[in-house]
């Protein structure tokens, strides 16, 4: 960070002091300092907006943000029913914790339901230094409860706005900050939004503040235009000081709008405690409320007239989360099919019969293995597959496209030594998806195992031609990997009806199973050769080497 971020600002007195100091502590702690917004708000008992909307659109925007409450809602999709204010010397304390320890980059404000609420936040920030501050000035929920009264105005006006980097109003909140103006069209909006930064905010950062030359020059001001009426589009207006932006994006069709407001306010000071100009993170923050609103525009919250929506974008029914049955069991890797869709092509059929008559016969996981086929129609296979092995409970893995897996929701990946790193797809996966990985060494094994996996591959254990130049490994090979492996194994290469019982009969440590390839699918019938396999399989299992 430039040494010092200093404010010159109306009455803010900033410690260059404390930001040295506080760097060097991370300097000797030897961490790196992570974005973060302190949001100070109200607390929503059904947590589509205040406090809890906070915390869900910093995690979503990768940022860390720690929550001093105002007050606390009682507060549902059909309205407010009651409101408890935090005492004053309650808020002050919050702050202070925080404040006094944390290296706080951007201060978000949501309901501050008194004047004696403004004024302890505005005492903290004259002893505790931050980047930058957003104010969303919340006066009245969408369902027309109080969240803050009149009394508020003129402390808004006066104090808080001359303080806020950029402030945030709704139409509503607009007119009342004011005097009450008629705001119902773009062109009210524009004139609110000069009028607005008329009244501050104008806080300006020296040029060698870390948030860029001259970006934050003057305060900015946004009117957000959720409830314009008759308006097709969602249009807010950005005005810096100097340019009019008309941000424009469609408008969703839906309920689940409980939330935006705080939402899009915590995402500017995300992307602004992140580093991004003040213009960029309204577009972002813009961007991003967009998507969040069309991922979530059918979920079903509560049975008011106002929703909330899903911050994360993973709730929709139909994701994954929602229907496997359980985390990965190895037992899974009993009878593992690997398809090849030139093979399928030679026997003219098509990869999902080729994959229902597995499942049919006995196959216990699926991996689509693809090597040459579009982008576009591999996905298209991976969906069609996913629907055959989810309505039979099988898991279907993707072999190498960490893309394919997660745009088809499919269950995992299975990824070669030269393919991305067991480590870095459990980072783009998740906790919950399957990784396999393939290892001829120990040594692989254990990076298998430190990176994340759930199961490796090993082999060939006999020569095969699916593989160009792969060397194998033979049995001795595949001893020596499952001895040392903490990971169960499944072992493949050239393993069919001939030569499956001597694998499973060595009784290997952590071998759960065999992969196989031709021995299904090169052949005329699928369904039958997998079902002798599999009886096969449980036939040497239960003779197997104790
Ligand atoms: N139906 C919608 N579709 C797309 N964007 C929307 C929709 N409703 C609100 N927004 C956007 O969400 C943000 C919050 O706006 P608004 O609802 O006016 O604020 P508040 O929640 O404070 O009342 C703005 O960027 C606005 O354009
Ligand atoms: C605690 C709290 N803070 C803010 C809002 C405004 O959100 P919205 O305008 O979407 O009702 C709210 N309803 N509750
Ligand atoms: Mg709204």
């Amino acid at each position: 960070m430039a040494s010092g971020g200093v404010i010159l600002s109306n009455s803010f007195s900033f410690y260059q002091k404390r930001i040295v100091m506080s760097s060097r502590m991370q300097e000797k702690n030897g961490g790196a300092s992570i974005p973060h917004v302190l949001s100070v708000a109200g607390s929503d008992s059904g947590a589509g907006a205040g406090i809890q909307a906070d915390l869900k659109a910093c995690a979503a925007r990768g940022v860390y943000c720690s929550t001093v409450i105002t007050s606390v809602t009682a507060q549902n999709t059909v309205g407010v029913q009651a409101v408890h204010a935090v005492p004053e010397d309650f808020v002050a304390q919050q702050l202070k914790s925080v404040l006094s320890d944390m290296q706080v980059d951007v201060v978000k404000t949501g309901m501050l339901p008194s004047v004696g609420v403004v004024k302890v936040l505005l005492q903290s920030l004259t002893e505790f230094s931050v980047r930058a501050l957003v104010v969303d000035p919340v006066m009245v929920s969408t369902s027309g409860d109080v969240l803050a009264g009149p009394s508020i105005l003129s402390t808004f006006r006066e104090e808080l706005l001359p303080m806020a980097n950029i402030v945030t109003p709704n139409i509503k909140e607009a007119s009342a900050l004011l005097g009450g103006i008629r705001l119902e069209t773009v062109a009210d909006m524009r004139n609110a939004a000069e009028l607005l930064h008329a009244l501050g905010p104008r806080v300006v950062y020296d040029t060698g503040f870390s948030l860029g030359e001259n970006l934050l020059q003057n305060g900015n001001v946004l009117v957000k235009g959720g409830d314009l009426p008759d308006s097709l589009d969602a249009v807010d207006i950005f005005f810096n000081g100097e340019h009019f932006y008309e941000l424009r994006s469609s408008r969703i069709k839906t309920r689940n709008t409980h939330g935006t407001g705080c939402t899009l306010a915590s995402c500017i000071a995300a992307e602004l405690a992140k580093g991004s100009p003040m213009l960029t993170a309204v577009r972002v923050a813009k961007r991003y409320v967009e998507t969040a609103l069309e991922y979530s525009k059918d979920i079903l919250i509560g049975n008011g007239i106002q929703g909330p929506f899903d911050h994360l974008l993973r709730l929709k029914s139909g994701s994954q989360s929602f229907h496997r049955k359980d985390a990965f069991n190895p037992s899974d890797l009993f009878l593992y099919a690997v398809t090849d869709s030139g093979m399928n092509k030679k026997w003219g059929r098509s990869m999902v019969d080729a994959v229902a008559a597995a499942i049919q016969g006995g196959a216990t996981i699926v991996q689509l293995r693809e090597k040459d086929a579009e982008t576009r129609d591999f996905l298209e296979t991976a969906k069609s597959c996913l629907a055959v092995c989810r309505s039979h409970g099988v898991p279907l893995l993707i072999n190498d496209r960490v893309d394919v897996a997660l745009a088809s929701d499919a269950d995992g990946v299975h990824v070669g030594q030269s393919d991305m790193p067991a480590s870095v797809a459990r980072t783009l996966l998740g906790p919950e998806k399957i990784i396999g990985v393939s290892c001829k060494t120990i040594e692989q094994a254990q990076q298998a195992w430190i990176g994340g996996a759930d199961y490796i591959g090993s082999g060939g254990v006999y020569s095969t031609n699916t593989k160009a130049n792969n060397p194998t490994i033979g049995l001795d090979g595949l001893k020596t990997v499952c001895s040392a492996s903490k990971l169960p194994v499944v072992a493949i290469g050239g393993i069919n009806a001939s030569n499956a019982g001597t694998v499973i009969e060595m009784g290997l440590p952590n071998l759960k199973g065999v992969a196989v390839v031709s021995a299904l699918f090169d052949r005329e019938n699928v369904l039958a050769e997998t079902k002798k396999l599999h009886a096969l399989l449980m036939e040497a299992s239960s003779s197997k080497i104790q």
